[in-house]
């Protein structure tokens, strides 16, 4: 009787603690070849389970039993992470559970984020206990420490973060408590999030902006003098502040990609009109429901996708007769579909969200 030393196979993105503990699944994995799996050897050394191959084969292969799963692991000397990704706008997720407060500072998120000295990620988030009657709390840290009230592609990451925790499988919609109120996300039955993001404030002061209103309190298509150079600006918030543009004096289109936003992004972001600073979206209008955007982000500068930018970005080119309700929005990482619903205000933006892995870190 042949006794092999099992080389599994397992994909990153399939909750690992079900197809390490069943073995059906652990058969499934040894023996089909196909390889949309990425590979992960394991060595199972301890005792040895049989396992028939077909009727007439049957060998030993040693295994070990299943160690607990990651996300069971409880001990006080290390910080045990997911790594997830919302079209290539990456967070470190923390599981918090059991207390209110954030289990490591702003200044250690920094840190962690660092693409060098660190895991590398825009933000860290923390799955916290609900708030008056929600299922949680999200809170997150920007890559440079500071705290925004939300975020479209975290919040994705969050609830498959909540379903890997909680071993959900299948449809499910949560009550989110966060910064920017009370945000409702569903899994859908293809992986994918649909996510209630609420109303866009568009009141200047409430966004907040000092740049004065021109439309029912909103500031829409307003003129912004970046270091010389005249913007048009649409100003929107999701709870967090956008400052989106379309145009400026002398360009009636912008080609994203032709943009050097490292350079004109922070002036944006820091600039005296916008007091909470801003997020800034550069938006070309490839049709009326179709969009690409490339987004400099507040405290992370620019990142391959922005959830609430995409959404900000679609009521900014309704407002200024762009597009239509209901937007494909491309950014650098992939796409997002974003309707303002006419019928209730809301904002609803769909998309995907994936696990890259699990880690830990000393503490
Ligand atoms: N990437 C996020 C937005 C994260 C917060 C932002 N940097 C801010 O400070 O407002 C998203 O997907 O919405």
């Amino acid at each position: 009787m042949a006794t092999i030393t099992a080389t599994i196979t397992v994909s990153l993105t399939t909750p690992t603690r079900r197809s390490l503990t069943n073995s059906v699944n652990l058969r499934y994995l040894l023996f089909n070849s196909h390889s949309k799996f990425a590979t992960l050897q394991r060595s199972f050394k301890s005792h040895k389970t049989r396992i028939a191959v077909s009727s007439s084969l049957s060998i030993d292969v040693p295994v070990k039993t299943a160690p607990p799963s990651f996300l069971d692991r409880i001990d006080t000397t290390f910080l045990h992470f997911a790594k997830y990704h919302g079209l290539g706008n990456d967070f470190v997720l923390i599981d918090n559970r059991d207390i209110i407060e954030p289990k490591i500072s702003p200044e250690k998120a920094v840190q962690l984020c660092d693409r060098n000295f660190g895991v590398g990620a825009d933000g860290v988030i923390f799955v916290l206990p609900g708030f008056n009657g929600t299922d949680y709390t999200m809170r997150i840290f920007n890559s440079d420490g500071s705290e925004p009230e939300m975020c479209g592609n975290g919040v994705r990451c969050f609830v498959k973060f909540v379903c890997q925790l909680e071993n959900l499988h299948g449809r499910h919609s949560f009550t989110i408590h966060t910064g920017a109120g009370l945000i409702v996300p569903e899994i859908l039955e293809d992986g994918n999030v649909r996510v209630d993001m609420g109303e866009p404030i568009l009141k200047a002061s409430d966004v907040p902006t000092k740049l004065p209103p021109n439309k029912d309190h909103a500031v829409v298509k307003s003129e912004l003098d970046v270091d010389g150079i005249m913007w048009n600006v649409t100003c929107v918030s999701m709870g967090n502040p956008h400052c989106v543009t379309f145009s400026g004096k002398g360009f009636e289109n912008l080609f994203v990609d032709e943009l050097k936003l490292a350079e004109i992004g922070p002036n944006f972001e820091h600039h005296e009109m916008f007091p909470a600073r801003t997020n800034t979206e550069f938006v070309q209008v490839l049709s009326d429901s179709h969009l690409k955007i490339r987004v400099w982000e507040r405290g992370a500068g620019e990142t391959l996708a922005c959830g609430t930018g995409a959404c900000a970005t679609v009521v900014a080119a309704v407002l200024e007769g762009c597009a239509e309700r209901n937007c494909t929005v491309d950014l650098p990482g992939g796409p997002l579909q974003i309707e303002w619903r006419e019928k209730d205000n809301h904002v609803y933006m769909t998309g995907s969200a994936e696990l890259v892995y699990y880690g830990s870190l000393p503490l």
